[in-house]
Formats: C-alpha cells, sequence, structure tokens
C-alpha cells in the first residue's frame, strides 16, 4: 500500500481515541508524550473514585470515574466491570471517533533490533488503514507493506482485501502469559522481536489482549464489550478474550479482517501470579468449553449489523452456556445492556466529551 504523503498518525489525529484504564498512576504517558500528545485521551479510573489520578501536563483528555459511569449510564452501568481492567471499555462507549487505541498503564515503548524507538500507535494505524486478506494466507505475510507482496499463487480475486477491524500488538519483555504458565517459568521474557504483522484467517479465534490494541470503532465497536470481570464476579482476566472471541466471530461473518503482529510495547510489570491463578481458575476450564462453542457459533444472514449479531450471540450464550455455569446468563444479559448502552450513547450523538478535565 503507497504511502501517502501525510504520514498515516497525522491523518487519524482527530479521528483516534486513546483509551487507558488505570488503578494506579499514569506516569507511562511520559515516556510515550512525543507518540501520544498530538491524541485526547479517554482515561478510565478505576477502583476508588475519590482518589485524584494525576494526569501529566500538556495532554488533552477527558477522565472519568466510577461516580461518572454511574451518573452517565444509570443501572446500565451494571454492565461495565468493577475492579478490573475491563472497566477500559467504558472509553469505547463514550468516544465519538472512528478509531480507538487502548493501552495499559505499565505499557511502555520498545526498541526494535536496530534500537529505534516503536511508534506503536502508528503501526497500528497502518495496520488499520491497510486491508486484510482473512480469505486467503499470504506466505509473505502482510502483503501491504513496503518491499513485500502477494506471493505466486495468490487469487487475484482476493488481492483486493477487505477492511480491518482490529490490529492487535504484541509485547517485549513481560509476555501475557496466564497464572499457571507464570508460576511455572517466572523469569521467562519475550526478547523475540518478529517483524511480521498477518491476518487471522476466517474461521480462526485468538486470544486477544488487551493491553495493545486498536480497533475501527465505527466497524466493531459495538461488540468490542470486555465481559463483566472483577469485583462481584467469578472471573477475571477473560474480558478482552471474551471480547475477542466475540468480535471475531463477528467479523468473520461480516467479511472484516483481524491482524496480530506488530507493534510491540515494553511490558514492564507483571502482575502477581497468586492473584492472577485465583481470578482465571475457572476461565481456565470453562473455556474448553467455551472454545468449541464459539468455534461453531453461526450467525444468521438476517445479523446485517454488529448489534444484530452481538443480540443474538447473546442469545446463544444463554441458551449454550448458561448450562456451564449461571454467570452466563449474567454475561448474556450484560451483553445485551452493553449493546443498549452502545446505542443510547451513539445515536442521539449525545456527547459526554469535555476537554481537560472531568466528564460533564
Ligand atoms: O483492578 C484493576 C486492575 C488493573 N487495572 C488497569 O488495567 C491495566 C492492566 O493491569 P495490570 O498491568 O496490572 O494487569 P496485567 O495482568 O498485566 O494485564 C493483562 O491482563 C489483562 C487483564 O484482563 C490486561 O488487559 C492485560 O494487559 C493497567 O492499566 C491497570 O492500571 C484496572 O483498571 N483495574
Ligand atoms: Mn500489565
Amino acid at each position: 500500500m503507497a504511502e501517502t504523503s501525510a504520514s498515516p498518525t497525522l491523518l487519524l489525529k482527530d479521528e483516534l481515541d486513546i483509551v487507558i484504564p488505570t488503578i494506579r498512576n499514569l506516569d507511562f504517558l511520559e515516556m510515550w508524550r512525543p507518540f501520544f500528545q498530538p491524541y485526547h485521551l479517554i482515561i478510565v479510573q478505576d477502583g476508588d473514585p475519590s482518589k485524584i489520578i494525576k494526569v501529566p501536563g500538556g495532554f488533552d483528555y477527558e477522565l472519568y470515574n466510577r461516580n461518572d459511569i454511574t451518573r452517565i449510564l444509570g443501572p446500565k452501568a451494571s454492565c461495565i466491570s468493577f475492579k478490573d481492567s475491563a472497566c477500559r471499555c467504558f472509553g469505547y462507549l463514550v468516544s465519538k471517533k472512528k478509531y480507538i487505541f487502548t493501552i495499559d498503564d505499565d505499557c511502555f515503548v520498545a526498541k526494535d533490533p536496530s534500537g529505534k524507538e516503536i511508534n506503536a500507535l502508528q503501526q497500528h494505524i497502518k495496520n488499520l488503514l491497510a486491508p486484510s486478506t482473512p480469505f486467503f494466507f499470504n506466505t509473505l505475510y502482510d502483503p501491504y507493506r513496503e518491499g513485500t507482496d502477494f506471493v505466486r499463487g495468490y487469487p487475484f480475486s482476493l488481492r483486493e482485501g477487505v477492511p480491518t477491524a482490529v490490529s492487535h500488538g504484541l509485547w517485549l519483555n513481560i509476555p501475557d502469559y496466564d497464572a499457571p504458565t507464570q508460576l511455572v517459568k517466572p523469569l521467562e521474557k519475550n526478547t523475540r522481536f518478529v517483524d511480521a504483522v498477518m491476518t487471522i484467517p476466517k474461521g480462526t479465534l485468538f486470544p486477544m489482549c488487551g493491553m495493545n490494541l486498536a480497533f475501527n470503532r465505527e466497524l466493531i465497536g459495538p461488540a468490542m464489550y470486555f465481559g463483566l470481570m472483577g469485583d462481584g464476579q467469578p472471573i477475571g482476566r477473560y474480558d478482552d478474550m471474551w471480547a475477542g472471541w466475540c468480535t471475531k466471530v463477528i467479523c468473520d461473518h461480516m467479511g472484516w479482517g483481524v491482524k496480530t503482529g506488530l507493534p510491540y510495547i515494553w511490558h514492564s510489570k507483571a502482575s502477581n501470579p497468586f492473584v492472577n491463578l485465583k481470578k482465571e481458575y475457572k476461565g481456565i476450564y470453562w473455556q474448553e468449553e467455551l472454545i468449541p462453542f464459539f468455534q461453531s457459533a453461526i450467525l444468521p444472514k438476517d445479523c446485517t449489523t454488529v448489534q444484530k449479531c452481538y443480540i443474538e450471540l447473546s442469545k446463544q450464550v444463554r441458551a449454550k452456556l448458561g448450562k456451564v455455569d449461571e454467570y452466563f446468563i449474567k454475561l448474556a444479559d450484560a451483553m445485551v445492556t452493553w449493546v443498549e448502552a452502545w446505542d443510547e450513547l451513539n445515536q442521539t450523538g449525545k456527547s459526554s466529551e469535555v476537554p481537560n478535565g472531568a466528564a460533564k
């Protein structure tokens, strides 16, 4: 794909929000300042709403705490997790932009093998602006990157590609391992930089991590619900996984692409594996039933919008996963509440965005 005269990043300066969930602090922004400062930030403050989170000067932002979430959503706030990074999806709800990039507050600027700092946001933008190839795998990976192309035998009828809905980035240093793996390999670090972006083939699920993720909000936003986790819930650290499985099934149905690979960020803090085990353990055996459910999920032809797909999926969750645990009945209801909240905030054009400060 030919580079435009203006850098892709500047092309999306007013079309992309950066969503950050935090229960700690935002000091990490200093390192990202050269790349993030031109963009609007949506900070979702988790935990105690009376705690003051300091936003480094010079950033254009809006900040929402639990009181804001309750004020804006009323009873629908029940679908937004508390005391879990899943709260970040509130930022997707209130954004008015076409694209979202979400990043954790313990993720820093990584360096490529040449020692050059990686502008992760720019790479996500390139990924989202270039088509995807879910229907036929290109063995030289992303055919739209400079210096590569489709290989011999690749059908010309498929070379236009399809719109890209999701760009899933990776992590150097602390990999996003589950608790058991973290426990048996406490010192393992990811030092492998793989210079590749690839489309995840249609019909294939993947473990979507929310710490370095971008997506086209206008395409897949209504399905990017980070499921009910944290306080009062029997499970944690499956919020992003849930969103990844739902969005991949819907992207496959709608004919959109999901990419994974570049960009890398430097993940600095390993969360406590024992705490993580308590959060994850039910998910570790439940997912042996969840994956076959998503692999066999079929969306009817009359599901022509993401909202319709998502509601249909919630009905199938209730019917088929409600038997696994009653939690999935609650989750199916929360999925419906999420779509209702999405449509309420995004059809009336109600803007809750205020420059540089707390929400209205
Ligand atoms: O109760 C909480 C806990 C954390 N946060 C914020 O969420 C992100 C991620 O937190 P953390 O880095 O501690 O957790 P990790 O295990 O490294 O995160 C990975 O697991 C996923 C959780 O499902 C997450 O998406 C992955 O990155 C930070 O910004 C915390 O400040 C929170 O808001 N509330
Ligand atoms: Mn982390």
